[in-house]
C-alpha cells in the first residue's frame, strides 16, 4: 500500500465516521422529541389539548405534510361532544370498524407505506388534497381493541419505507392510545356529573351553577333572558295507565325534542320529575313564547313510541318570564316563570302563559 492509498483509506474511514455520528445525532434528537411529546401525551388534561398535540403539534415537530387521527365512535358519543371543543382540526369519527380493517386487516401492526404502494390506501388514510407520497399508518390499541388510528404522512416519499424500524412508532401509538383512552373516560365522567341520566339533558346541579354564569352576563350586557318551566301535563296518569317505564320513556323523548328545538347557546335541563327549565339568551319575549308553543305542540302531536310497541300521548303545560330590568337574583326570574306555569296549569292545561309582573319586553 502506498501512502497516498493509505492517505485515501484514512480519508474514507473519517467520512464513514462522520457520517455515522451525523446519524447517532440525528437518532438522538430524534429520540428527544419522541421522549418530549411522550411526556406532553402524558400530562394533557383537555381532549381539544390531545387532539391539538397530535394532529398539530406532531404535525410541526417532525416536519410532516399531514396528520389524520381516526378515532372509532360507534354510538355516535365522540360526535356528540367534539363539535363543542375548540380545535384546529378535528378527528375523523368512525361508525364502524371498516376503514380501521381496510387499513390493518387482522394483522393491527404499525403500516408504512413507501412510493408506489398501497397508494389507493394513502388516499385514503389523508384528506384527497393532500400530496402524501409515503406515510405511518399507526393503529390505536386499548385492551386488545382497536380504537383508532393515528396517520402521519409526508410529501418526501423516502420519509417512511416499509423496511424501515417501527420502534419509536409503536411505542408513540401506544402512549396516545392510552391518552386517548384516558381523555375518553375523564370526558364521559365530567358529562355524567353534568347529565340527567335518564333523558340526556342537563341536570338540575348543572343548571344552578350554568344559570348563575347566564344572569350576571345578561346583566351585564343588559340582553334580554327568557326563562322556560315545562311541565308534563297529568304525568302521575302516564304512570299509572302505562306503566313506570312508559312514564320514562315519554320523559326521555320530551327531553330529546326540547333539546332539538333550542340554538347553540340555548340551556335546558330536567328541573325535577317531569319537569324542565329552559333558558334563553338574548330572546325577547315573543321569541321565547314561539319555543315555548313549538315545543308544546310538538309534545301534543307526537305520538310517543313505546320500545315494546304501542304509542303513550302526552301534552305540556309551559310558564314563561323575561328577567326584569331590576331583577337582583336569578331566583326572582325561576319563581316568575314558576308562577306563570302554575298559571298554565290552572288554566286548564297544555298552554303557555307568560308571566306579565316581571315582563319588560
Ligand atoms: N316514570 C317516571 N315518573 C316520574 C319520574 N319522576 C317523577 N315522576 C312521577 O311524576 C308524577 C308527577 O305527578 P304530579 O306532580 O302529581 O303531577 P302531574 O300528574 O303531572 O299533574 P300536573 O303537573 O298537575 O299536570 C309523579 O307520579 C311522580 O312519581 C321519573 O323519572 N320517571
Amino acid at each position: 500500500m502506498t501512502p497516498s492509498d493509505a492517505q485515501a483509506q484514512i480519508q474514507d474511514l473519517r467520512r464513514q465516521l462522520q457520517s455515522l455520528l451525523e446519524a447517532a445525532h440525528a437518532n438522538e434528537r430524534k429520540l428527544d422529541r419522541f421522549d418530549a411529546l411522550e411526556r406532553r401525551l402524558v400530562a394533557v388534561s383537555s381532549m381539544e389539548e390531545l387532539v391539538n398535540l397530535l394532529l398539530v403539534d406532531c404535525r410541526a415537530d417532525f416536519g410532516l405534510d399531514a396528520a389524520e387521527l381516526w378515532l372509532l365512535d360507534p354510538d355516535g358519543e365522540l360526535s356528540r361532544a367534539l363539535p363543542s371543543l375548540p380545535m384546529v382540526k378535528a378527528p375523523q369519527l368512525l361508525d364502524n370498524h371498516g376503514p380501521l380493517k381496510d387499513i390493518f386487516g387482522a394483522a393491527r401492526t404499525t403500516r408504512l407505506i413507501g412510493p408506489g404502494h398501497d397508494e389507493a390506501l394513502l388516499r385514503k388514510a389523508f384528506d384527497p388534497q393532500a400530496t402524501v407520497r409515503s406515510a405511518a399508518l399507526l393503529p390505536l390499541i386499548r385492551q386488545g381493541l382497536l380504537i383508532g388510528s393515528l396517520h402521519f404522512g409526508a410529501n418526501d416519499p423516502e420519509r417512511y419505507d416499509a423496511a424501515s424500524g417501527t420502534k419509536f412508532l409503536d411505542r408513540l401509538s401506544a402512549i396516545a392510545a392510552i391518552a386517548i383512552e384516558s381523555m375518553l373516560n375523564r370526558e364521559r365522567l365530567r358529562r355524567a356529573g353534568m347529565t340527567d341520566g335518564l333523558t340526556g339533558v342537563h341536570n338540575r346541579r348543572y343548571f344552578d351553577h350554568r344559570s348563575l354564569i347566564e344572569f350576571s352576563q345578561a346583566v351585564r350586557h343588559r340582553y334580554p333572558l327568557a326563562c322556560l318551566f315545562l311541565d308534563i301535563d297529568h304525568f302521575k296518569a302516564i304512570n299509572d295507565g302505562h306503566g313506570h317505564p312508559a312514564g320514562d320513556e315519554v320523559l326521555r323523548q320530551v327531553g330529546g325534542l326540547i333539546q332539538r328545538s333550542l340554538r347553540t347557546g340555548d340551556l335546558a335541563a330536567r328541573y325535577g320529575g317531569e319537569e324542565f327549565v329552559v333558558l334563553l339568551p338574548r330572546t325577547d319575549l315573543a321569541g321565547a313564547r314561539e319555543v315555548a308553543e313549538r315545543i308544546r305542540q310538538m309534545v301534543q302531536e307526537a305520538p310517543f313510541v313505546m320500545p315494546e310497541g304501542g304509542t303513550v300521548s302526552a301534552t305540556l303545560s309551559a310558564g314563561l318570564a323575561m328577567l326584569s330590568s331590576d331583577a337582583t337574583s336569578f331566583a326572582e326570574l325561576l319563581s316568575a316563570a314558576d308562577r306563570a306555569l302554575y298559571e298554565a296549569k290552572r288554566a286548564g292545561r297544555n298552554r303557555t302563559i307568560a308571566d306579565t309582573e316581571g315582563e319588560t319586553a
